[in-house]
């Protein structure tokens, strides 16, 4: 069995957990809390900033340049292509989508980042890869769901978010993530492949905590100032 295939086995209890979240069953019934989808929008914008941070840092890493073309396409695709599910979700909620740019991350999505961040500083490549799976891939695994079991027609509210998430395209980019990891985890010892497991879990884990995060519109205990990423 290839090494994303056992990561995706251990984590399957938390798949099916998210296929069952909330959030993911008001996307398919149409039915989410405007304000949901807005604390949901303004996180997972700042979110995915950091996620083209964290592409920065593996190819600071990357030692062959094939990785460094990877990795930059790869950035492209976060930059260009996944502002279109947040323009849906925005329209749902009645709100611009520049209205919801700049803000802090609320403390699961911080978690989150952080978990990446410090992989990808102190980790190897195979941990850096395993840590960002599980977000093309849960995703994908999510749109494929909804669309076996809503069967959405263009009029869906959320037509756009399911199709984006169910396309080739991020099936394409989950699986030459697994790819890499795969050919990763042949040259190393069990050691090593431990701890790309721990980072894919925790991954896994704060994916479904993510959804929670926007359901529960968790913020810090006190209104201070707060550091922004981007701008
Ligand atoms: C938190 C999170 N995970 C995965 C994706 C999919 O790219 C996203 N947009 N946000």
């Amino acid at each position: 069995m290839l090494f994303s295939e056992k990561l995706r086995k251990e984590a399957d209890e938390i798949y099916q957990g998210i296929f069952r979240h909330p959030f993911v069953e008001g996307l398919g019934k149409g039915d989410l809390d405007p304000e949901s989808i807005i604390h949901y929008v303004k996180a997972d914008f700042e979110y995915l900033n950091a996620f083209m941070n964290i592409y920065g840092l593996a190819i600071a890493k990357s030692t062959r340049r094939e990785d460094m073309a990877y990795f930059h396409e790869q950035i492209a695709f976060v930059l260009n292509g996944e502002i279109h599910p947040h323009n849906n979700l925005c329209r749902v909620a009645g709100v611009a989508y520049d209205d919801l740019k700049g803000f802090p991350l609320p403390p699961t999505a911080d978690h989150y980042v952080s978990h990446m961040k410090s992989t990808a500083l102190t980790g190897s490549m195979g941990e850096i890869l395993a840590a960002l799976l599980p977000c093309p891939w849960t995703y994908y695994e999510i749109g494929k769901y909804l669309m076996e079991t809503v069967q959405p027609k263009p009029d869906h509210p959320f037509y756009e978010w399911i199709t984006f998430y169910a396309e080739d395209e991020v099936g394409q980019i989950t699986n030459e993530l697994r790819r890499r990891l795969d050919t990763w985890a042949k040259g190393v010892g069990p050691d090593e492949l431990e701890k790309a497991k721990v980072a894919f879990l925790k991954s896994c884990q704060l994916e479904y905590r993510f959804w929670d995060m926007a359901i529960t519109k968790e913020i810090w205990p006190f209104s201070v100032e707060q550091e922004v990423t981007t701008s």
